[in-house]
Formats: structure tokens, C-alpha cells, sequence
């Protein structure tokens, strides 16, 4: 079933076409990713669905509803929650309120402080940061920030989760068990996901289908095997 479905969305900057009649589907339950180089419009189409971005033309819909010219908090609250490139927690304080602070903003309904705390002790649990949870933010490695932006989002009772690069900067490792993480949360919190990775191995590795943009224009979409087999896509990225 479908649950985002984005219709001829372009959005301009003054000269610079950040997106052009930009069309898909996601599919529930699934991860969807999002390529291009820097520039290619990818943090400009999570912040139309996110409601930060009004697009110039087309539609947003989620679960069939059209949330395009809604505002973000509206949108959250729906149930899409979106991480950022640079990292935003309340550094000054602990990891434990920040996602006490999205349970309570977010679309599950946390009405009290008990609920909110019950619901943000699991998000921290779902990307194994339970242990850090008394700690200050601001003292997590890059890492754990990575980890408290997805718990974050988990925390607003969001359905359908926009991670932005969050592998950027970390060690192979890290990255490896990134990958576990969000191969877990998709199937243990039935969550759909879309990602921006340049990461190239876990971008092929989690998604199931791939949008492929060059300087906001979509040139390709599909499987990971036929991303990596397209000509367009071949000819912008090895010339
Ligand atoms: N607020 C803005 N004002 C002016 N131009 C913008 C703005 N936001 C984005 N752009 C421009 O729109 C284009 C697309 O930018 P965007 O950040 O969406 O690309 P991206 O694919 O996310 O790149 P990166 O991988 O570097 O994050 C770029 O040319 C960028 O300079």
C-alpha cells in the first residue's frame, strides 16, 4: 500500500531549480532512498515533505491525504518525523528529556509526562541507547547524537521516518551497525523509511527502491541492482 505519494513537485530558489516535476510513490513498510550530489535537491524534497519547504508546483500526500502547505508541526503530528544533516539535540540536557520532548510533541498521543517518558525510554531502547539515557546530549560521541536524532524521531509516534545522512561521519563500523539498526526498526516498529545517504554500500544495502536526481531532475528509479545499472545514472556519476 502506499503511503507518501508525491506528484510533479518542483521548487526553485530565486534561478536554481532545486527540484523539478519530481514524481513517486513509497510503499509502507518499505525504505526508500534518495540519491544525487551535493545539490541534486535530496534535503530540499525532505523539507517539502516535512512541511519546512512549500513547493512552487504539485502535491504531497500522506495515507492519501494531502498535507502540501501544512506546516511542520502539522505534518509531525500526522506521523512524518525528519532527522537533520547537522545534528540539533538539547545538548544541555540529558538524552533521556530530549526524546521525552518529541513524545510529547509528536503525533502518538503522550498526554502525560508518565506516557511521554514510557514512549521515549523505548525509542531509546529501539536504537540502543537506553544505557545513555541520563546522559547530557551534548557528551554523546557523533555516533550517539546520530542515534538520539533517530530516537528522536521515533519518539514522535512518527509512521514514516526521513533520515538525512545520518551514517555521515562515522567509522565503518558504526556504519555497519547502523545498518542492523534501521533493518531492525523497520520490522519490529513497522516504520517506512526514506533515506539520503552518500554512503553508497548502506544506501544499496537498506533501500528497496532508489530515486535517483541530477541537479533536481529525476533520472532514474528502481531497485538498487537497477539504480547501479542505469545508464543515465552510470553517465552523471562516472561521466
Ligand atoms: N534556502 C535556499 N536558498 C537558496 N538556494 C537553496 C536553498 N536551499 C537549497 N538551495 C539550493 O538548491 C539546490 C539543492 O540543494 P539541496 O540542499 O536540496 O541539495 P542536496 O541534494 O541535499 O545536497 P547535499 O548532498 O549537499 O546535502 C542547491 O543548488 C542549493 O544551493
Amino acid at each position: 500500500m502506499t503511503i507518501l505519494d508525491i506528484q510533479g513537485v518542483s521548487k526553485s530558489f530565486g534561478g536554481i531549480k532545486a527540484l523539478s516535476n519530481v514524481s513517486f510513490t513509497v510503499d509502507e513498510g518499505s525504505i526508500f532512498g534518495l540519491m544525487g550530489a551535493n545539490g541534486a535537491g535530496k534535503t530540499t524534497l525532505f523539507g517539502v515533505i516535512a512541511g519546512q519547504i512549500k513547493p512552487n508546483t504539485g502535491s504531497v500526500a500522506f495515507r492519501k491525504q494531502v498535507i502540501t502547505g501544512k506546516r511542520p508541526d502539522q505534518i509531525c503530528r500526522i506521523g512524518i518525523s525528519r532527522t537533520f544533516q547537522i545534528v540539533r539535540p538539547f545538548a544541555g540536557i540529558s538524552v533521556l528529556d530530549n526524546v521525552i520532548v518529541s513524545a510529547l510533541y509528536g503525533a502518538a498521543a503522550n498526554n502525560t509526562h508518565a506516557e511521554a517518558r514510557e514512549a521515549g525510554l523505548a525509542a531509546l531502547e529501539a536504537v540502543g541507547l537506553a544505557d545513555a539515557a541520563s546522559q547530557m546530549a551534548g557528551e554523546l560521541t557523533l555516533s550517539g547524537q546520530k542515534r538520539l536524532e533517530i530516537a528522536r524521531a521515533l519518539a514522535t509516534g512518527a509512521e514514516l521516518v526521513l533520515l538525512d545522512e545520518v551514517m555521515a561521519g562515522l567509522t565503518p563500523t558504526e556504519i555497519e551497525r547502523m545498518v542492523e539498526t534501521l533493518s531492525e526498526l523497520r520490522h519490529s516498529r513497522n516504520l517506512t523509511f526514506m533515506l539520503v545517504e552518500h554512503v553508497m554500500g548502506a544506501l544499496m544495502q537498506l533501500s528497496d527502491r532508489i530515486l535517483a536526481l541530477d541537479h533536481g531532475v529525476p533520472i532514474a528509479i528502481g531497485t538498487p541492482t537497477e539504480i547501479a545499472e542505469n545508464e543515465e545514472v552510470l553517465k552523471v556519476y562516472f561521466g
